[in-house]
Order: C-alpha cells, then structure tokens, then sequence
C-alpha cells in the first residue's frame, strides 16, 4: 500500500522573482482596473498607453508559439489556469495532497470572478472543481486522465472575498473510467460540488521535433 507523507504541496510554488513576480503584478492590475470601474478619475488613456508599452516589450521578447508549447510541458507545468504561478489567469488556487489519497486547498477569489452580485461565476466554480478533481487523480493511489464529464451542483451562492476550501478525491475506476468527486466550501458548507467521469488517456507532451503538435 502507498504511504503518503502529510500534506504535500502539490501545486507549483510561486517565486518572488522573474515571471511569477510579473504575473503576480498583472492579476493586481487586472484587479485594481474592475474596482476602479468606467466612472474612475484615473487617467484610463494613458494606463492603457503604458500597458500597451509593457505588452509590446513582451511580444517583441516571445520564442514562436510552438517553441513555447514544448517548453511549457519539459518539466513540471507552471502555466495551468487555476495554480499556475505562471498565468495571470489563475487565481490562482494552492492544492496540496492529504495521506487518505484526497486534495485540499484555499483560495480567496474577487471580482474578476464575479457572477451574481458579489458571488463566484458558476464557470469558475466549475474550472477550479475540474483542475482539483485532476490534481486529485494524479495525487490518489489510481489511474489520472482527461474529464469525460463533469456535472456540477450549485447547492448555494459562493461568497467572493472570503476564503473557499476546495476538496477531491478519486472514488474509484473501472477499466478506463475514473469517478471523482470534490466540493467548494464556505464556512463551513458545501456551496458547490461535483462528480466527475475522466478517462485515462493522455494527450502526448509536444516535442521540439514534433513542433508542440
Ligand atoms: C489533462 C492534463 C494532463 C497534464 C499532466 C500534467 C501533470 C499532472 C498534474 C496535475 C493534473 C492536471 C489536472 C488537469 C485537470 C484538467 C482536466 C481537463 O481539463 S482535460 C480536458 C477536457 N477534456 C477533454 O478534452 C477530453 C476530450 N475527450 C476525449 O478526448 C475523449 O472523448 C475521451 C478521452 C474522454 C474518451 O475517448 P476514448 O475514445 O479514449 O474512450 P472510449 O474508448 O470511447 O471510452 C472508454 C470508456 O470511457 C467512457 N467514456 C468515454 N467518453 C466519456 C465521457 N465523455 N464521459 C463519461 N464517460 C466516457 C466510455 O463509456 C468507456 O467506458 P467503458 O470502458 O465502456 O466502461
């Protein structure tokens, strides 16, 4: 039987430097623009003047699309769009692996994720359920794959700026098919909850000399 140490990180650990401090900035101004809305006295055309700039700079330092595909996948994947230290996107959400085969992990989301008013998107609810339902795979002693199908039960509205403990864990397989289940939580209650069927098959990682196909 597979012994499991307590509670390991299992999502990539965010540098104070290099691109994880550059995205780390980017989610605070994607943040500080949605609060500062379209009646702020902040000077919109010159921001975008400057972002455009920062933009530019990045564009003109870019490798080819293809070349980034395979880098993203030589190693461990820091890019993905709920823990990725490496995506602006993301949350972004940590998750670490418990003893019993199951994932746990916080998170605390604001407005750009909001839905209702001062709610969580159900899309986003749905996105963080499906990585964790993942990452629960790869974490427990069975077969990981790809989501098949992913239903989700919204059982209550889920709070925005307050923190959320997200759960999964595999329940079974058989053959290729793998049921996972995992929830959202919000003091205490379950606000969200999926089950999952995912199917153990992989898209192969891009090579260079496949050119990240
Ligand atoms: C995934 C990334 C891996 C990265 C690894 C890095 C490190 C790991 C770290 C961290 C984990 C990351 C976590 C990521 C989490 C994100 C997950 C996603 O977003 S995955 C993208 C969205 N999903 C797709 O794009 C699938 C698209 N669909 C397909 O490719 C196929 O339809 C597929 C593979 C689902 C099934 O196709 P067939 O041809 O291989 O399977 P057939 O032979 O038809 O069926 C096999 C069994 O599966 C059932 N099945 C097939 N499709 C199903 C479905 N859609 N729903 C439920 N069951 C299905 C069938 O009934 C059959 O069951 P019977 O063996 O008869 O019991």
């Amino acid at each position: 039987m597979t012994t499991y140490a307590e509670n390991v990180p299992l999502s990539p650990v965010p540098n104070d430097d290099g691109i994880d401090a550059a995205v780390a900035a980017a989610r605070r101004v994607v943040n500080a623009l949605l609060h500062a809305g379209a009646d702020s006295a902040a000077p919109m055309s010159d921001i975008a003047r400057d972002l455009d700039r920062i933009a530019d700079q990045l564009e003109e330092h870019a490798p080819e699309r293809r070349e980034r595909f395979v880098g993203m996948w030589a190693g461990r994947p820091r890019h993905d769009p709920v823990t990725g230290p490496e995506n602006a996107l993301a949350p972004p959400l940590h998750l670490h692996g418990l003893p019993d085969g199951s994932v746990t992990g916080t998170v605390t989301l604001g407005l750009p994720y909001q839905g209702p008013p001062g709610c969580v998107h159900g899309g986003i609810s749905a996105l963080l359920l499906d990585h964790a339902l993942g990452v629960a795979n790869s974490w427990g002693p069975g077969p990981d794959g790809m989501t098949g199908t992913l239903s989700v039960r919204y059982h209550r509205t889920t709070p925005l700026f307050e923190e959320l403990t997200i759960r999964a864990r595999q329940e079974s397989s058989e053959g290729r098919r793998i049921r996972t289940t995992g929830e959202i939580l919000a003091h205490g209650e379950v606000c969200v909850s999926a089950d999952g069927i995912f199917v153990a098959k992989h898209v192969a990682r891009p090579v260079a000399d496949e050119g990240g196909r």
